[in-house]
């Protein structure tokens, strides 16, 4: 799978690490920076991972910031992007199966990394349910973007 990874400066050790582990495991990996602990803003990485997704050049995005709120706020302001913050796998997992969730957000400074390997490996490895109610509820998140 393609993935578009981003971070603010909050996170730069983490997105390497997850980085790392996805090219480990055979994915191609497009990475949007921040690369070092310099403050940045993180809705100007947020957009540059959405358009990643949003253009199809990336299958799934990944952000991470401090708590993963701020970039995972940013993301769901670009038209056609379902960002979810998880801070589990059950998390990860459901909103796979019930939003189709294109972007996953998490926060370097309140999360352990193993789980958000934990939490990365099932985001990208969960299919959408296909599940009617599901797909109108989406559907109707599409038409709150009009
Ligand atoms: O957006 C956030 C808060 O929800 C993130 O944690 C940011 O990484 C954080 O705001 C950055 O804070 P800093 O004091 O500029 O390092």
């Amino acid at each position: 799978m393609i993935i578009a990874i981003a971070n603010d400066h909050g996170a730069y050790q983490y997105k390497n690490e997850i980085k790392e582990m996805l090219e480990k495991e055979g994915h191609t990996v497009i990475d949007c920076g921040t690369n070092d602990g310099k403050s940045v803003d993180y809705p100007d990485y947020a957009k540059a991972c959405a358009e990643k997704v949003v253009s199809g050049q990336a299958e799934r995005g990944i952000v991470l910031c401090g708590t993963g709120i701020g970039i995972s706020i940013s993301a769901n302001k670009i038209k056609g992007i379902r960002c979810a913050l998880c801070t589990d796998v059950t998390m990860a997992r459901l909103t796979r199966e019930h939003n189709d969730a294109n972007m996953l957000a998490m926060g370097q400074r309140t999360m352990g990394i193993e789980t958000c390997k934990d939490v990365v490996r099932t985001f990208i490895n969960t299919p959408f349910s296909q599940g009617e109610r599901h797909k109108i509820r989406i559907q109707k998140i599409a038409e709150l973007e009009k």
